[in-house]
């Protein structure tokens, strides 16, 4: 899309749904539970989760953002950025209330609906980056590293924890981490369900820069979507797609065993005292 259709684009969405003062306007915002704003001159799209306390994914939270990223793929935006309204948890990953005693039917779309997520914002065409502005255990790390770049505030936490859970991230968590992490290095903290702190994902390439606010981290991956103005965008679509297309392939194949291994799994008695355990625990800290 060049300038002149980028422009009118833009002044088709203003006349939608109005400026503000700061000349940035809202775009869409295709459900309750997050908004999307659109920066005029830059054309980029900043998906905030806002499910508060903690953004857990649950499956009406993982609606709206596969809404969203559908809805940013069609209005051709130049870039993604994904943050949370939190000031302290970008996401504390998927919401355990939806695997512990579940309802079947809402288990199967659950999981359903987050295959779909992952599988539009690990292979969408337009440009994406995470501002993470708080902590990022598990499903929030996987929505992190399903971006192509990634600056996150100090004094947080990110990782993919599950071991520590007693549960197993799926094999396209595990790919997602790898596209990320050295090999070595992202089997060495799967084994281990290690959390990185902020500075500590820097050093391993978890993350590619560090920012003082949200203000800097949006402002910085906005600096990283415009190393690609000399780039063709189908180009640069294309080459990404086919980057990740064993990944986005395997799962498109896969998704229907993928979905009886998680039923399977999660409905295991010893995996429901677990998990049981585990949300008492993040309860009492609480009391
Ligand atoms: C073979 C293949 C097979 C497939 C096998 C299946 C694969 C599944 C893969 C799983 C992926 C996941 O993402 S599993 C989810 C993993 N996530 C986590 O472990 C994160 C747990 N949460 C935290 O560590 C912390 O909450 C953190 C995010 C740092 C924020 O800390 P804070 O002090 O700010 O907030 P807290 O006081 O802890 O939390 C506020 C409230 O939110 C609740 N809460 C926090 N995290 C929650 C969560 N994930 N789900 C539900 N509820 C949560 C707490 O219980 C509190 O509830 P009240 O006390 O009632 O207010």
């Amino acid at each position: 899309m060049n300038r002149a259709m980028m422009m009118s684009a833009a002044k088709n969405l203003l006349t939608r749904y109005g400026s503000t003062k700061n000349n940035i306007y809202r775009c869409m915002s295709t459900g309750k539970l997050t908004t999307v704003d659109v920066n005029e001159k830059s054309g980029v799209a900043v998906l905030t989760m806002n499910r508060l306390p903690v953004n857990g994914l649950n499956l009406e939270l993982l609606r709206d953002i596969r809404n969203d990223i559908d809805e940013i793929e069609g209005n051709k935006c130049r870039g993604l950025i994904l943050t949370s309204a939190s000031s302290s948890v970008f996401s504390a990953g998927l919401d355990i209330m939806e695997m512990y005693k579940p309802n079947q039917d809402r288990l199967k779309e659950f999981w359903t609906t987050l295959q779909d997520t992952w599988l539009a914002l690990y292979g969408s065409s337009v440009p994406t980056a995470a501002a993470i502005n708080g902590h990022s255990p598990a499903g929030g790390c996987l929505l992190a590293t399903s971006c192509e770049y990634r600056v996150m505030l100090p004094k947080f936490t990110i990782g993919l924890n599950e071991t520590k859970l007693g549960i197993v991230a799926p094999k396209w968590f595990m790919a997602t981490f790898c596209n990320v992490l050295p090999r070595r290095v992202a089997e060495m903290a799967l084994t281990q369900g290690k959390m990185f702190s902020s500075e500590e994902a820097l050093k391993v390439g978890l993350v590619d820069e560090l920012a003082q606010s949200k203000e800097e981290a949006i402002e910085k991956c906005q600096q990283f979507f415009a190393t690609f103005a000399k780039t063709n965008p189908f180009a640069r679509a294309m080459t990404k797609q086919q980057f990740r297309s064993k990944d986005l392939q395997q799962l498109e194949d896969e998704k229907a065993q993928d979905l009886e291994a998680f039923l399977f799994f999660v409905n295991q008695p010893s995996v429901q005292k677990g998990l049981g355990i585990y949300l008492d625990s993040l309860k009492a800290k609480t009391k």
